[in-house]
C-alpha cells in the first residue's frame, strides 16, 4: 500500500487565492491595502531565495511589500532603530525579520521589539504567550500551516496521538501547542529523548522538524499515519551532475510511503504553506488593526 500524497503546494495555492480575493475586496470597499516588511541581514543564499519568493507572492496577492536588506555587519541597534520605524509605519501590517541573524546580534531581543500585533511569524513572547494560554494570537506560519493540512485531512484531531520531533520556538514548540489545542495527545521528542524510534511508531500525527535529511525511516512509522515533514534539508546530488544538490526532508520519504497513511512531500509540502499563511496572518493583522472581520479559515 502507498501512502496519499499530501499536496502542499496545491493547499497553498487555494489559500493564496482566498487572501487575494479578501484583499481586492478591502481594497474597493476601504480603498485600504495590507503591506508585508520582510528584513534580511546577511547575504546567506537560501534566505535571499524565500524573501524572494515571500516578496513575489505578497505582490500577486495584492499587497505591498517592502523589503529591508542590510549588510551582515549590520549593528542590533541599527535593527532596533528600523523596527522602530516598521512598527510605526502605518503602511506595515507584518513585520518579518528573516532567521537566523548574524552572531553578533541578539534574535530575541530583536523580535521582541517587533510590535506584537505586526508580529506575523508570532513569534513574539506575548504571541507565543497567548497561543500557549489558548487566547487569540499570530500563530507561526509553518505550524499554522502543517494544522491546515491535519485539519484538512482528518477533521477533528481529538484524542489522536501526535508526536512532534523537535522543540524549537520557531516549529516544534508552537506546533505542540495547537496540536494540543486542537485536542490531540502530544508528545514532544528532541535530541535527549529515549528509544525515539518507539515513540514514533506510538504517533497517528507525525509531525517531523529536527533538521537531520532523511532521519525518520518508514520502519518508525506506524501503519496509517499521517506525516508532516517540515525539514529542509539540501543535500550533495552527484545523480544530477557535478557540484548540484536536491531538498529532502527529515523523514525517508522512500520507505514512509510505503507504511505512512498520508505524508507531505519535500519540496512541494509544508514549505509552500508556510509563505501562504505568513499572508495569511499579515491580511488578520491587517483586519485586526482596522477593526474589520477577520477571514474565515486562514486563522489557527
Ligand atoms: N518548511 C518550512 O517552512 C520550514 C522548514 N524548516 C526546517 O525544519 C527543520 C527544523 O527547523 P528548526 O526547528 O528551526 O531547527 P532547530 O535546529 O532549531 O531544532 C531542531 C530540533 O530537532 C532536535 N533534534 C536534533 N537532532 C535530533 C535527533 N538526532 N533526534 C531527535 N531530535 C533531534 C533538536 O533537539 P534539541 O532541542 O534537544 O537540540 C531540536 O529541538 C530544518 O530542516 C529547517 O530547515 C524550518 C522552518 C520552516
Ligand atoms: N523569521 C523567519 N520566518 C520563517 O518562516 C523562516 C525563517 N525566518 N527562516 C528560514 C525558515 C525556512 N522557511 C521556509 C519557507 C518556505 C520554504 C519553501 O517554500 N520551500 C519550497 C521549496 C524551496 C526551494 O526549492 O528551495 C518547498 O518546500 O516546496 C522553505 C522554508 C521559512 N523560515
Amino acid at each position: 500500500m502507498s501512502a496519499e500524497i499530501i499536496d502542499g503546494k496545491a493547499f497553498a495555492a487555494t489559500i493564496r487565492g482566498k487572501v487575494t480575493e479578501h484583499v481586492a475586496r478591502l481594497h474597493s470597499e476601504h480603498g485600504l491595502t495590507p503591506g508585508l516588511a520582510v528584513v534580511l541581514v546577511g547575504e546567506d543564499p537560501a534566505s535571499q531565495v524565500y524573501v524572494r519568493n515571500k516578496g513575489q507572492q505578497t505582490e500577486e496577492s495584492g499587497m505591498a511589500s517592502f523589503e529591508h536588506r542590510l549588510p551582515a555587519e549590520t549593528s542590533e541597534a541599527d535593527l532596533l532603530a528600523l523596527i522602530a520605524r516598521l512598527n510605526a509605519a502605518p503602511a506595515v501590517h507584518g513585520i518579518l525579520v528573516q532567521l537566523p541573524l548574524p552572531d553578533h546580534i541578539d534574535s530575541a531581543k530583536v523580535l521582541d521589539a517587533i510590535d506584537p500585533a505586526k508580529d506575523v511569524d508570532g513569534f513574539h513572547i506575548s504571541n507565543v504567550g497567548l497561543l500557549a494560554t489558548g487566547q487569540k494570537a499570530l500563530v507561526p506560519c509553518t505550524p499554522l500551516g502543517c494544522l491546515m493540512l491535519l485539519r484538512d485531512r482528518h477533521g477533528s484531531l481529538a484524542g489522536m496521538d501526535a508526536v512532534v520531533v523537535g522543540r524549537s520556538n520557531i516549529v516544534g514548540k508552537p506546533m505542540a501547542q495547537l496540536l494540543l489545542r486542537d485536542s490531540a495527545t502530544v508528545t514532544i521528542a528532541h535530541s535527549r529523548t529515549g528509544d525515539l524510534a518507539g515513540v514514533c511508531r506510538r504517533a497517528d500525527i507525525l509531525v517531523a522538524a529536527v533538521g537531520r535529511p532523511e532521519m525518520i525511516p518508514g520502519d518508525w512509522i506506524k501503519p496509517g499515519a499521517t506525516v508532516i515533514d517540515v525539514g529542509i534539508n539540501r543535500i550533495p546530488a552527484p545523480e544530477k551532475g557535478e557540484g548540484k544538490s536536491r531538498l529532502v526532508g527529515d523523514v525517508h520519504f522512500d520507505s514512509a510511503v510505503q507504511v505512512a497513511g498520508a505524508i507531505t512531500p519535500v519540496p512541494g509540502g509544508v514549505g509552500p504553506m508556510t509563505i501562504a499563511c505568513l499572508l495569511a496572518n499579515t491580511l488578520t493583522a491587517f483586519c485586526r488593526a482596522h477593526g474589520l472581520a477577520e477571514p474565515e479559515g486562514l486563522t489557527a
